[in-house]
């Protein structure tokens, strides 16, 4: 089976490392040579070495990051021991893709379409993020935002094969041993929830797993940090939400949420075990937290870990990415808008105070700055003088004014040039309220953020249609294109996952270990810039889904610049071309060679491991 390959030693990736010593002692005896028959053990064939550590037979097919269907070659079958097992047409890469592409396309609901594609990344990792890569445009809305809320919802029913860590209150002094029970060594990135705020949906417990899950494989297709790298938790510590506990298919634990000190001491073990089993400068994203502990844990957490909030600070860095590109369109500097905020949550606030460091680089003062913000929650305008004050968390943007209780009445007083919606109350941007937008000023800049699509403050139509088409306008969640006046605009999607995956890379690529507030500043404008004449002719803020691989490794190069300019990476020395350092440290999710490595050894040289890895042709 070997024979062209009798003089030297064979053997497989990946990770050669723990067997260097068996080939040290083989290399010393080149007559003794071993092939693995299953994963772990070894037996005689004259000629070639084999790395024992190669998974071999059905096991091969069977892991998804090794399986490559039929694109297997037939040395590579033969080699792996697999020949048989798979039919005997040999696909390439591109050939899987378009079957996948008609496998899809025949599902006409989106949560079916979600199911396929969690299955093929369950079977072909590579495959998946090939096909996710390269049509993200198609595919974003059903791995993640609004597809993954209702896969959320309906978690209990498609649960299968589980993903990622799930760690409940109980597991309370004990975690650090459930974060060794995961597989990979080489953890980079966690990203968790305890799922109290699912997208706009609210608590849904357990079921919130779809969302780290849905972030991280956007990590990988969006800026190529490498799946085995990520690890989704989430953090199982009960629900309030009444149709759960009474739900026979709910997974979680079938409690009312721990709340107080428990659940403090709880996420403190969490965050010191991550840092403990990865190492400290493990990026830990907190993700789809209730208001009453996001903010809060961000401020105790963020200079002792490397750590952000994706709700209030990916979300704000994306909304002022928005806001900067639309200055282009009305001609008003940040610093010349009024802005009113739907919603004093904490995507409000983030928003809110990223925007004020914006103003403060045009030269306002913080004060003026803060002045121009106004916020409206569940009690109307946010003034010192309502009954029961200002809520402690938008304390910021309370306002020395008149109390109003009535939306549509601030927006005719106040008189707001943008209108942000983080509300979760879908369809809260009344006609008039629009109506109104177009009356205060000549381009009204209108952004529902809420998420997902059925929790939108108004749909991009309505938005169009009710300020004569002279609006600029933004979502969280996708919107079919808007018609007005004969003309056909392609609305933008504000939504973090412009930010996250590139500040994610950044990070990453130069181990940094805080994670400052400038950062998402930073990562704001390189978006904004990334504004293309042709989006904006479209009506768009923000560049096509489609260049947003390209935008996030912009976006790691600015935050990774920045974490040496600030002394906060750790990778030294500093690379001298950072950019390359970044592109090298990303995923290829074409297929590489899975025959077994070559090395070109003979008996009189000194061995030496070192891989001669054949390059595939399509890389
Ligand atoms: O997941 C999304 O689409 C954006 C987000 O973080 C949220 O809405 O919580
Ligand atoms: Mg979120």
């Amino acid at each position: 089976m070997f024979t062209t390959a009798s003089k030297s030693l064979l053997c497989c990736s990946p990770a050669i490392g723990p067997h260097r010593a068996l080939a040290a002692i083989l290399a010393r005896s080149p007559s003794l040579v071993t092939v693995p028959t299953q994963s772990r053990d070894y037996h005689e064939v004259t000629g070639n070495i084999i790395c024992p550590n190669v998974v071999r037979g059905i096991d091969h097919l069977r892991d998804p990051r090794l399986n490559k269907g039929l694109a297997f070659t037939l040395q590579e079958r033969q080699a792996l021991g697999i020949h048989g097992l798979l039919a005997a047409k040999f696909k390439s890469q591109e050939e899987q893709l378009e079957i996948c592409t008609i496998s899809i396309d025949r599902y006409e609901d989106n949560l079916n379409k979600y199911l396929y594609l969690v299955e093929l990344q369950d079977r072909n990792e590579k495959l998946f993020f090939r096909l996710l890569a390269e049509n993200i445009e198609k595919y974003l809305p059903i791995v993640y935002t609004p597809t993954v809320g209702l896969a959320c919802q309906k978690f209990g029913l498609i649960y299968r094969r589980p993903r990622g860590l799930f760690i409940t209150i109980n597991d309370k002094g004990h975690i650090f041993n459930i974060l060794k029970n995961w597989p990979e060594p080489d953890v980079r990135a966690v990203v968790f929830t305890d799922g109290e705020r699912i997208l706009g949906l609210g608590d849904l417990g357990a079921y919130g797993m779809g969302i780290p899950v849905g972030k991280l494989s956007l990590y990988t297709a969006l800026a190529g940090i490498k799946p085995h790298q990520c690890l989704p938790i989430t953090l199982d510590v009960g629900t309030d939400n009444e149709d759960l506990l009474t739900d026979p298919l709910y997974i979680g634990l079938r409690q009312k949420r721990v709340r107080g000190k428990e659940y403090d001491e709880f996420i403190d073990e969490f965050m010191e075990a991550v840092v403990l089993r990865y190492g400290q400068n493990t990026l830990l994203q907190f993700e789809d937290f209730a208001l009453a502990n996001a903010g809060r844990l961000l401020k105790k957490y963020r200079n002792k870990y490397c750590t952000f909030n994706d709700d209030i600070q990916g979300t704000a860095s994306v909304a002022v990415a928005g806001l900067m590109a639309a200055t282009r369109f009305t001609k008003r500097k940040l610093s010349e808008n009024i802005y009113l905020f739907l919603g004093a949550g904490s995507a409000s606030n983030g928003i809110a105070s990223l925007t004020v460091a914006a103003m403060v680089t045009e030269g306002l003062t913080e004060k003026q700055a803060r002045d121009r913000v106004f916020m409206f929650d569940i009690d109307g305008l946010l003034s010192t003088r309502r009954e029961g004050g200002v809520p402690e968390h938008a304390k910021a943007f309370g306002k020395d004014v008149e109390p109003e209780k009535d939306f549509e009445a601030c927006v005719a007083k106040i008189k707001p040039s943008c209108l942000i919606g983080c509300s979760t109350v879908g369809g809260a941007f009344t006609p008039k309220v629009l109506q109104q937008m177009a009356k205060n000023t000549e381009r009204p800049v209108i952004f529902a953020l809420s998420n997902p699509t059925s929790k939108a403050e108004c749909t991009a139509q309505a938005a169009y249609d009710n300020t004569e088409g002279r609006c600029i306008f933004a979502s969280g969640s996708p919107f079919p294109p808007v018609k007005y006046n004969g003309k056909e605009y392609h609305t933008g999607q504000g939504n973090n996952s412009y930010i996250f995956p590139g500040v994610a890379l950044g990070v990453i690529a130069t181990a940094t270990h805080h994670i400052p507030e400038g950062m998402f500043l930073t990562a704001a404008r390189t978006l904004a810039e990334n504004v293309s004449e042709k989006d904006f002719e479209i009506g768009r803020i923000y560049p096509s889904l489609s260049a947003i691989r390209d935008i996030s490794v912009n976006i790691a190069f600015e935050v990774a610049k920045m974490a040496y300019d600030e002394g906060l990476a750790s990778v030294y020395p500093q690379p001298q071309d950072l950019m390359s350092h970044i592109l090298n440290q990303m995923y290829r999710y074409h297929y590489e060679c899975s025959m077994p490595i070559v090395w070109d050894w003979k008996p009189e040289e000194k061995f030496d491991v070192r891989p001669i890895q054949p390059v595939p042709k399509n890389i």
